[in-house]
């Protein structure tokens, strides 16, 4: 049997602030979880604050704490009425109401800490509640499990999960569950070995989603918050910072250790004992992109982040020159879970500095003082302090990048400038000052330089060679516009390729082809360590053992354009498991040059969609060679004159019994119907075929042979058709019913569908907002410039939304 590909989601109180963000919820979980998946969340709201805030006020005979408690069970029957309908939402109200006296007889003994603990549970609970009760009424079968039930912590601050401990009861608890449900757990609460609750501590949630997916043997883990991702600076101070699509675990760790507050430390521990990936994704604007924190290092080493803190204080302690001593008490503050940002020694003045930020610097100099008067050294701290550093794989080794960095700070009274561990930041310690403008000229001199993108193309055929010939032409344009290096890192065909990482020659490549055999499991090795920022491949064979490795393209972490149709119409299941890869990822999958070649026919449909438009039923003429075969055949010229003439001009596929069978205008009408939102399988499309059954199962050879035997079976549609006035045109049809047929149809001459030019294609979109009068998209839909181009207009959106 084959194990579950677990994911596990989590959603911080920001993304359950109100019903629409629960309704967002519930649509991103439609979209992006499937069955099985665990869904974390935390308190709805400010529901952990208000809680903490009726603790705090609660003194007995005071109503203070009675009229906090009040408005936030109000704010929660609010939630329930907006969102739930009939029995569930009268469960739950009563539920609440429940909770409400439980947490007022709680209230007696607000003091004790386990007690404040298990009220501040309650926001969890009622959050893993409702939005469990919101996915059932909107048909994803959901239930919810309180994580209390199997997580186990010593009770402390920062209380770290007991992973021997939890996991059999983790275990226990999900052979309850059916995996065709959606289980919501609650976040940020489990119990200590006495079976008291408590709290995870700061950042609690995010810690307790990936501790969680490690016990789940979970293969992602996606955390929806508020922000897109990590950027390269924080976007309100730096207007140009970009979004990192990708960034290595070691890189996020380094940053999260220097105090940036996007991602926590403790959240990215269990990602190195488990085979989980990490996804950092808004749940505001999922489409904008995300960061994927991956577990092996890829791209170019140097900076990444441009980091900041305005507050920081130092700590320094005079020594007597021993430097043994540094090091116990460096070894002492780790045991002491206090480790400083930074730390310099200055041997000349026997002098250890070391720069915390200032919620840790009371803490770190009690300890230290008691450290220190235990060895007579002397420790004086200061605040007043700021710090500056640059994050990223080998930076400090990274010759250009550092350099910027210390001639960017050589006019600046700096306290000290250190390298972090394993070259992985430079951190620089200087006097209180406002840090925008150096932030700006730092990012400015590091990440506006161009960013290298490898191009890997397969297939050289019609369309990849009139590419190649379009690359070469336009790529300067490109780079100059997105400010980009575009290297064409490998071309292969059928009988293998080549693959340079320092570029191929556009214009020469085809001349100069030493081919050899493609070993895949070699290449994607190889592709694996490309030194790339980012690496595209392209797809323009007919090669459907080549779709079979989209979902391994995508796990590289590469981006991919095809032309080939066959992933864009395999089963529904490999095809959601290909768009699923990509998105859990952060690659992009464009399939443009798939339907109508140039034509905007996708993005027409994307963008309806998107402004909340349901298509209802298309129809047309999807395919250029049947298109211009109708056009053309008259009887002046035999069919089979005609479909040589296609295939000569690259108009036809690679075979041209892929058009002639119907087959190809069946993919394209299944590419089409799942892209405006329809779960349409090829064999519910009625299929009629122009291939006889002599010539179906010949060589490509023998049957361009045997063309003629295709002409009297097409004589005689075409004397019918002009018995009665009309003519013949190949046409698909689709509906929202699930009616969905590709074949001949006799139209009048006035049809619309009748009076195109030879090797047009014509898209009928008839929508709510389009219901009369169709959207109708028309213009040539096959042949080597208008693919090629739609291709390049793919490589131009991925340079967009990557640059
Ligand atoms: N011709 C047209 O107007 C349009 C074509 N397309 C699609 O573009 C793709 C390419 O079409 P053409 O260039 O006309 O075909 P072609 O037959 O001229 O070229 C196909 C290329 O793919 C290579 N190839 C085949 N199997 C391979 C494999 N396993 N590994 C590596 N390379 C392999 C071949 O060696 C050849 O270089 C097809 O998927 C087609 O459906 C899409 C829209 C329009
Ligand atoms: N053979 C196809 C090519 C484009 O997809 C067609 O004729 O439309």
């Amino acid at each position: 049997m084959s194990k579950i590909q677990r994911h596990v989601h989590k959603f911080g109180g920001s993304s359950l602030a109100d019903a629409s963000c629960f309704q967002r919820v519930v649509d991103i979980l439609g979209k992006y979880s499937q069955a099985g998946d665990l869904i974390v969340v935390s308190a709805p709201g400010k529901t952990t604050n208000r809680l903490l805030e009726v603790l705090d006020r609660y003194e007995p005979l005071n109503s203070a704490a009675a009229r906090v408690l009040e408005s936030l069970i109000s704010y929660h029957h609010e939630l329930i009425a907006e969102l739930l309908t009939g029995q569930s939402a009268k469960h739950l109200s009563e539920m609440l109401e429940q909770d409400k006296l439980a947490i007022t007889r709680l209230l007696t003994q607000a003091c004790e800490l386990p007690i404040r603990h298990e009220v501040l549970s309650f926001g969890e609970r009622w959050s893993a509640r409702l939005l469990s009760s919101l996915l059932n009424q909107s048909e994803l079968a959901s239930d919810w499990l309180d994580s209390r039930d199997f997580l186990r912590a010593p009770a402390s601050a920062q209380p770290q999960v007991d992973f021997q401990a939890s996991q059999p009861l983790f275990a226990q608890q999900l052979a309850q569950y059916s995996s065709t449900l959606r289980l919501v757990v609650t976040g940020f609460i489990a119990r200590d070995f006495d079976g008291q609750t408590i709290t995870l501590g700061r950042n609690g949630s995010d810690y307790s989603a990936t501790e969680i997916a490690a016990l789940a043997d979970a293969v992602h883990t996606t955390i929806w918050s508020d922000v897109a991702g990590i950027y390269s600076a924080d976007p309100r101070k730096v207007r140009e910072a970009k979004l990192l699509n990708k960034l290595a675990l070691t890189e996020a760790c380094e940053l999260s250790r220097i105090g940036a507050s996007v991602l926590h430390a403790r959240s990215l521990e269990p990602l190195a004992r488990s085979a989980q990936q990490l996804t950092l994704r808004s749940s505001y604007t999922p489409e904008e992109g995300s960061t994927q924190i991956l577990r092996q290092t890829q791209g170019s080493s140097g900076a990444r982040i441009v980091s900041t803190l305005d507050e920081v204080c130092l700590i320094d302690i005079t020594f007597d020159g021993l430097p043994k001593s540094v090091q116990s008490l460096l070894h002492f503050l780790q045991q002491q879970q206090i480790t400083p940002l930074t730390w310099q020694q200055r041997r000349d003045c026997h002098m250890l500095r070391l720069a915390y930020t200032c919620e840790l610097f009371e803490q770190a100099r009690l300890i230290v003082n008691q450290w220190a008067s235990a060895h007579q050294f002397s420790v004086e701290g200061a605040r007043g302090y700021s710090l500056l550093a640059l994050v990223g794989r080998g930076v400090s080794e990274h010759a250009n990048h550092s350099g910027q960095f210390y001639r960017l700070l050589a006019r600046q009274p700096v306290a000290f400038i250190q390298q972090g561990p394993a070259h992985g930041s430079l951190i620089a310690v200087l006097p209180k000052t406002t840090l925008e403008p150096l932030l700006n000229e730092l990012h400015q001199a590091l990440f506006i330089q161009p960013r290298r993108m490898g191009l890997m193309v397969f297939g050289k055929g019609n369309i990849g060679q009139q590419w190649l010939r379009l690359f070469a032409h336009e790529r300067a344009e490109l780079e100059r516009r997105y400010n980009l290096r575009l290297v064409l890192a490998g071309v292969f065909g059928r009988d293998g390729g080549v693959v340079d990482f320092h570029g191929l020659d556009p214009t020469q490549v085809l001349h100069s082809f030493q081919s050899k055999p493609v070993v895949w499991s070699e290449l994607l090795e190889r592709l694996a360590e490309h030194p790339f920022d980012e690496m595209i491949a392209i797809d323009m064979t007919a090669s459907e053992s080549i779709s079979y490795y989209y979902p391994h393209v995508a796990r590289l972490g590469l981006h991919l354009i095809s032309a080939n149709k066959y992933a864009g119409s395999a089963d529904g299941a490999f095809y959601r498991q290909v768009q699923q890869a990509f998105a859990d990822h952060g690659g992009r999958w464009l399939y443009n040059a798939t339907v109508g070649a140039g034509l905007p026919i996708q993005s027409s449909i994307n963008m309806l969609r998107d402004a909340g438009d349901h298509i209802q039923e298309i129809s047309g003429i999807f395919s250029g060679t049947l298109s211009w075969l109708f056009q053309q055949f008259d009887g002046s010229q035999p069919f089979s004159q005609l479909l040589n003439q296609a295939w000569q001009q690259g108009l036809t596929e690679p075979d041209p019994r892929e058009d002639l069978s119907g087959q190809d205008v069946q993919r394209k009408l299944l590419i089409l119907a799942r892209e405006a939102g329809y779960a349409l399988e090829a064999r519910q499309i009625e299929l009629q075929s122009l291939v006889p059954a002599s010539l179906a199962l010949l060589s490509i050879t023998d049957f361009m042979m045997h063309l003629n035997a295709l002409d009297e079976a097409m004589n005689q549609a075409l004397q019918t058709a002009q018995q009665q006035g009309l003519v013949l045109r190949y046409i698909a049809r689709f509906n929202a019913n699930g009616q969905a047929k590709v074949g001949v149809e006799m139209l009048p001459i006035e049809h619309p569908f009748a009076n195109l030019c030879p090797c047009d294609n014509v898209f009928a979109i008839r929508s709510e907002w389009y219901q009369q009068n169709p959207l109708v998209i028309q213009g040539p839909g096959a042949g080597r410039e208008v693919t090629a181009g739609a291709i390049q207009s793919d490589l131009v959106t991925l340079c967009q939304r990557l640059t």
